[in-house]
């Protein structure tokens, strides 16, 4: 089923498209669903039961601690493993990719956290890699170069990012400019479900607003969003569906009116755990774990909810703030 990715016939005038269906008010139609899909390595059970809907012009955002799973089921999704149980729907019909690239073809990407890039290139030639434009015939074949020029750079000043220079080495953008040139590369080049692997984990608090944005971009350009993330306060700036795993399987599925942050975060630090946690420690007793150099397992918990709450606060606001500015050109090198 191998074909070559055909890129998208451009809007020339996206402020004329109709509204998306979240704009409407309507529940999306799932573009791909999980039923019941689970995945074993060996003995190790990685993933179990899983129902998962994903809706074009949604974002759906994937949580989960370190383990939880959520590589392994955005493997499967992207057509990298096969599930061992249960059934993978595109469209309302089973699928069962045997690679990426069919996973592709059927508009499903994914931008993973390393972005499949070769530094040292410029950025229009790394756009198109691995799908360039080629003009002639056998060894008289020749790269397109002036078009995939005029191409990337029209693409991206489409999705508001202005680079200063296309042909500068990819290696020269900051990692959230990294991350929207793919993001651009892929709606693009026809993707209609966008896979994100934890886009602003490496990312600082300005950057990481600035790939925010663009995944809301991509949402109202009508395509389905997976973004896998740790971080709850990224998650519900974009959100529009919400899926936690825990030790591979779904501990809460909900949409965003069903919701708020803090039960988010609640579920992400581990819910009833936590609360158990802090009405022991209210109660003044310590858990059972050795002390650290002469300093209670008390201390070191109370001390390190206080620290943990106060960083996230202080992310959230930056985040937010940079969330909201005003889209344009792509944010400098510096504020990397
Ligand atoms: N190829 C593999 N072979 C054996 N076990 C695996 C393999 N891939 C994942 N696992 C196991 O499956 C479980 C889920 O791992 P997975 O990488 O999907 O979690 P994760 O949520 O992505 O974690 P992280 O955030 O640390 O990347 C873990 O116990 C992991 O050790």
């Amino acid at each position: 089923m191998t074909k070559t990715a055909e890129p998208t016939d451009p809007d020339p005038d996206p402020g004329a498209a109709a509204p998306s269906p979240r704009h409407r008010g309507e529940a999306p139609a799932p573009v791909l669903q999980l039923k019941g899909v689970g995945k074993t390595f060996g003995n190790i059970k990685a993933l179990s039961g899983i129902d998962l809907k994903v809706g074009a012009g949604e974002v759906t955002c994937i949580l989960g601690d370190n383990g939880a799973g959520k590589s392994t089921l955005i493997k499967i999704i992207a057509g990298l493993h096969a599930p061992t149980s249960g059934e993978y729907l595109v469209d309302g019909e089973p699928v069962h990719f045997s690679s990426p690239r069919e996973a592709l073809d059927r508009g499903i990407a994914t931008v993973y956290q390393d972005l499949a890039m070769v530094t040292l290139m410029p950025v229009w030639r790394n756009f198109f890699l691995g799908s360039e434009l080629r003009t002639g015939f056998g060894p008289f074949r020749m790269l397109e170069v002036d078009k995939m020029r005029r191409i990337a750079d029209e693409e991206l000043k489409k999705m508001g990012i202005d680079l200063p220079d296309i042909d500068a080495p990819i290696s020269n953008l900051s990692g959230g400019q990294k991350q929207v040139v793919a993001i651009a590369r892929a709606v693009y080049f026809g993707a209609r479900v966008l896979i994100l692997d934890e886009p602003t984990a490496a990312l600082g608090v300005k950057q990481s607003g600035v790939v925010l944005k663009y995944i809301n971009a991509a949402r109202d350009a009508g395509l389905g969003v997976i973004f896998i993330t740790h971080n709850p306060h990224h998650a519900f700036m974009v959100g529009d569906h919400f899926a936690v795993l825990k030790l591979g399987r779904m501990e809460l599925d909900a949409p965003r009116s069903e919701l708020t942050l803090d039960d988010l975060t609640h579920h992400m630090a581990g819910g009833a755990e936590l609360d158990a946690l802090q009405h022991e420690l209210k109660r003044g007793a310590a858990p059972e774990v050795a002390p650290l150099h002469g300093v209670s397992a008390g201390e070191i918990g109370g001390m390190s909810a206080d620290v943990t709450a106060a960083i996230d606060a202080a992310e959230a606001v930056a985040a937010e703030e940079a969330w909201s500015a005003p889209a344009g050109r792509a944010e400098p090198r510096s504020g990397d």
